[in-house]
């Protein structure tokens, strides 16, 4: 640490040099700027690096403490206390009593009690590992989404990850940025940030860098607190308190872990479970209340019935489900596209419209200048990328120009050496851009031209700047150093700068901006956008001094020129937008950008393939009430928004969501927030994006791209058909259990066909590893091929429904035939069957087996919609086939093992028995095979065909 800082003395765990807390010593809102410096042992310069690793030693990083596992206990117990573990544990209970009651008591009783048990104890692990492993799966994704700031170390600008910060350090804020640590403002420029984190205020405050009276450190203009964002303007600020003794560290530590939000889905899943136990219940009471007069045993009977109704419960259920949205997040991690909430997966399913961005997003934001226009001369620029290499032809008259352009810009070029390969966003050569990539490519086309943009800012230094806004669409600056007092720089959107503008430079000469010079202007700027290229102009005047307002540096301006720079579609978009196209996503462009060069790149990539989209301008859309606005979208064409702000997005994300559309949109800015926050699905860019923006959204890409978010559209309804997949699997074979029972029953069989321990073997022991398989299938191929699912759709729809009847119907006819031709081959009367007879045992182990093996084929069976499983390949999921395997395994060693023969009451059975099985099981995948052959047949006669 450097001398002079007897100020910087870590606190009890914290690292808040105790003396600026604002109650020990002076607080540090008091200060004047130079004092702020001084308290903290640090300068404008920033630290110097040896001195910050000091501090880094001594404070700690800059985090949080994780939220602590003090969830654990209270999540196992929780996977006691919910609705079937009670229903099971009361059913244990009662059977251990019935056990008790029983004269002889029966061992059968004891293992069904101790098996009951086992299921709830059994449940409840997967239940509670899933949780935990659900939840790891987000930590990890939240953390490959780095948290980075600007610092000033060394006297040098460099992004740095958050959590290096230490007391002491000099950060660099601008609209968009999480604050980083708790810091006291050096500099501020029309700064506002948003409280809303610490204070539950959501509007905007302003900030300021001056001096301001004791008091609570929190109500200090002149502070910024960690967990806030910074909304409007730029600044610089000195941290005093870093990691867990900031503010936020004391609110966070105070704040209980929030419940645990269960997704749509989710509930849809409970609610269904719910239902079903409720009906197992109904049908053992049925049992119950049908046996008893029929002479049995009551105890006996109330134990049978109770079995029944434990079997019929679907206790993997809600844990499958969580795997499979599990998988699915991970997968979309794999893709680029990090999901924030599980929320997201489904409704990503159901996309119907995408609202994106253009730069970035379709284009590569790798802006290069081609092409400089000043005087009514075009001169082109040469070199690709950020390289300061190349020529503009003839660049004296274009030296002014790109001289205001790169005086009011705050990017930095960042050369490969100081890169090392660090940095994936660097173009080709290495080089790469600290800050907007547009201004970026200003300061290589000023270097192009010869200036040296430090030397030029040496000779005329900022004092003010006035940044830039997607509202106004303008930045400018103001500088000293001249002359004949300040100039003023503006740059920005060419037809908002051309408002402002009073007169031009054209060769050499001043001149009064005429209607014909304006039109000459104007047909550049369209000349330009027209080939693709996103348009800047630049302007400037003299102002009277340094703290001239906005108003007057933006007005009355003398127009330089104009800038046109070529940003390179994605290679992949254009594959993404025709599966969108064919998925029956619409895809709406809204851009900041002229209207032409909307179009342009739009055709690039394909989302214009027609002779003339729908374009419409921000300015248009003010024209239009919210009926206007409804027609325009209710117009199923191509649509272009341009030249528009982030209020016009969120007004037409609403909008297209008042028509029932479920609408993803991108957003990088800070003021994209809203728009990002409302829509089912706001998207924010890992890469490019503010804070403000990934903090809003649901899901972050983290390569920026357009086909992460058609990949995650594809995931997404994967995810949602597999889930489908596994309820099919799971409660079609609950029919096949239950059916044979009741046949048993009405046709006065004296013994159930199959008892309630081998229904648990096969619930717990055979499904659970294909339901597993199945929730992690692949997407089918055709999965992009459909429209979007509706909004409204039921997870259990009619059509699930009844495909579920369709295939348990069959396995249930299947096992209960082979029951009943089993016992009528003894030639046995009914009566006189107990439960050792040999015949009795072979018969319910040929349920068993029955159904075991029939929930192979049928596992196979439902991987697909609609397609042939021959077609995406029998044995393409290897996971299924393992698990179908063990199942098979398992039932093969019920009944051949002896100890395990003894626990289930079964008996060998013939290698005759498997092939009748077998074959059952083969029908149930041709009958499957026919049905979705029918309902291709159907698809083709009916284009217009449901979404499933
Ligand atoms: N740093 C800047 N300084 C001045 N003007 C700028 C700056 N960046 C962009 N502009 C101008 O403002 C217009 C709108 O930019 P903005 O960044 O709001 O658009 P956007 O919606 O992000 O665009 P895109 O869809 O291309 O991502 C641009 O077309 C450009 O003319």
């Amino acid at each position: 640490m450097g001398t002079g800082t007897p100020v910087l003395t870590p606190g009890d765990g914290g690292h808040r040099p105790e003396a600026l807390s604002g109650t020990h010593g002076p607080a540090v809102q008091t200060f004047a700027t130079t004092d702020v410096f001084a308290a903290l042992g640090t300068s404008p310069r920033g630290l110097a690096s040896a001195d910050a690793a000091a501090r880094r030693d001594r404070y700690g990083p800059n985090e949080l403490p994780p939220a602590g596992r003090r969830g654990l206990w209270r999540d196992l117990v929780g996977q006691f206390t919910d609705l079937f573990a009670v229903v099971l544990l009361v059913a244990s209970a009662i059977t251990f009593l019935a056990y008790e009651l029983q004269k002889p008591r029966d061992v059968g009783t004891l293992q069904l009690a101790v098996a009951i048990l086992g299921v709830v104890v059994l449940n409840a692990a997967i239940g509670f590992a899933q949780e935990y492993s659900a939840e790891r799966t987000a930590e990890s994704l939240q953390a490959m989404v780095p948290h980075t700031c600007r610092v000033l170390r060394d006297g040098e600008r460099r992004e740095l990850p958050a959590r290096d910060l230490v007391p002491g350090d000099v950060v660099v804020l601008e609209a968009g940025d999480a604050v980083p640590a708790d810091c006291r403002l050096v500099e501020a420029h029309e700064v506002s940030v948003n409280n809303a984190a610490l204070t539950g205020e959501s509007d905007a405050v302003g900030r300021t860098a001056d001096p301001v009276a004791a008091g609570p450190v929190l109500q200090a203009r002149n502070c910024v607190f960690m967990g806030t964002d910074v909304v409007a303007g730029s600044a610089k600020a000195v941290v005093f308190a870093s990691g867990a003794a900031t503010e936020f560290g004391g609110i966070f530590r105070l704040a209980a872990a929030a419940p645990r939000q269960r997704t749509p889905l989710q509930r849809q899943v409970a609610l269904m479970a719910r239902r079903v136990a409720g009906t197992a219940l109904a049908i053992g009471a049925a049992l119950f209340a049908v046996r008893v007069p029929t002479g049995q045993p009551f105890v006996e009977t109330f134990v049978f019935a109770l079995g029944v109704m434990v079997a019929l419960v679907p206790e993997g259920l809600p844990a499958t489900l969580s795997v499979s949205l599990a998988i699915g997040v991970r997968r979309m991690a794999r893709r680029h596209a990090l999901v924030k909430q599980l929320l997201a997966v489904e409704a990503l399913g159901s996309t119907t419209v995408v609202c994106t961005d253009k730069t970035g997003t379709l284009t590569q934001a790798e802006m290069t200048v081609v092409q400089v226009w000043a005087g009514g001369v075009p001169h082109a620029v040469s070199g690709v990328g950020y390289a300061p290499e190349g020529d503009v032809a003839d660049p004296q008259p274009v030296r002014e120009l790109l001289r205001a352009a790169a005086l009011c810009s705050n990017a930095r070029l960042v050369p490969p050496s100081a890169n090392a390969g660090r940095y994936p966003q660097s173009d080709r050569q290495g080089w790469r851009v600290l800050g907007d990539t547009t201004e970026g490519a200003l300061l290589v086309a000023a270097a192009k031209a010869g200036l040296d943009r430090a030397a030029e800012e040496a000779a005329t230094p900022r004092v003010a700047e006035y940044p830039f806004d997607s509202v106004r669409k303008l930045m400018s600056t103001v500088h000293g150093g001249t002359v004949d007092g300040y100039h003023a720089y503006v740059k920005g959107a060419p037809q908002e700068l051309l408002a402002r503008c009073t007169r031009i430079d054209w060769s050499g000469e001043r001149l009064p901006l005429t209607e014909e010079l304006r039109a000459a202007v104007t047909a550049a700027n369209d000349e330009l956008a027209s080939q693709g290229l996103r348009v800047l102009a630049a302007a400037w005047r003299p102002v009277s001094d340094s703290h001239s307002a906005q108003d007057e540096v933006e007005s009355e301006l003398t127009l330089l020129g104009l800038v046109g720079m070529f940003d390179p579609p994605r290679t992949e978009v254009s594959d993404a937008v025709t599966a969108c196209r064919r998925a029956r996503i619409r895809i709406v462009m809204v851009t900041g950008d002229h209207p032409l060069t909307a179009e342009a790149v739009a055709r690039r990539v394909g989302i214009v393939s027609r002779s003339a989209p729908t374009v419409v301008t921000g300015a248009r859309l003010d024209t239009l009430d919210d009926d206007g606005l409804d027609a325009l979208l209710a117009a199923q064409g191509e649509l272009l928004l341009c030249r528009v702000s982030p209020e016009h997005k969120m007004r037409v994300v609403t909008a297209l969501q008042r028509r029932g559309e479920v609408v993803a949109v991108t957003g990088d800015g800070a003021n994209d927030a809203p728009a990002l926050k409302h829509a089912d699905i706001g998207v924010a860019m890992g890469a490019s994006g503010t804070d403000v923006a990934r903090e809003a959204a649901v899901m972050v890409l983290l390569d920026d791209s357009f086909a992460s978010i058609a990949a995650a559209v594809r995931l997404g309804r994967s995810v949602y058909q597999n889930i489908r997949k596994f309820l099919v699997y799971l409660f079609s074979h609950n029919i096949a259990e239950l059916v044979p029972i009741l046949a048993a029953t009405f046709a006065g069989f004296p013994l159930v066909p199959i008892s309630a321990v081998q229904i648990l073997a096969i619930d717990l022991g055979s499904d659970v590893l294909p339901a597993l398989a199945l929730g992690a299938e692949p997407p089918e191929p055709d999965v992009m091929d459909r429209p979007p699912r509706a909004r409204r759709e039921r997870l259990f729809s009619s059509t699930v429904m009844g495909r579920i009847l369709f295939l348990g119907g069959i396995q249930a006819l299947g096992v209960t035939a082979v029951f009943f031709w089993h016992i009528h081959s003894s030639g046995m009367p009914y009566s006189d069957f107990t439960e050792d007879d040999t015949v009795y045992r072979e018969a319910i182990t040929m349920v068993q087996a029955g159904i075991v093996v029939s929930q192979f084929f049928n596992a196979l069976a439902v991987r697909t919609d609609r397609q042939s499983v021959f077609r995406i390949g029998l044995l393409s999921n290897p996971w299924l086939l393992a698990g179908g395997g063990f199942g098979i395994a398992l039932m093969a060693a019920i009944s051949y093992l002896p100890p395990l023969q003894a626990l289930f009451n079964t008996a060998p059975l013939a290698a005759t028995d498997w092939a009748v099985l077998a074959a059952f099981g083969a029908l149930l995948l041709a009958a499957e095979e026919t049905r979705k052959w029918w309902l291709r047949r159907r698809q083709t006669t009916t284009p217009k065909g449901e979404a499933r």
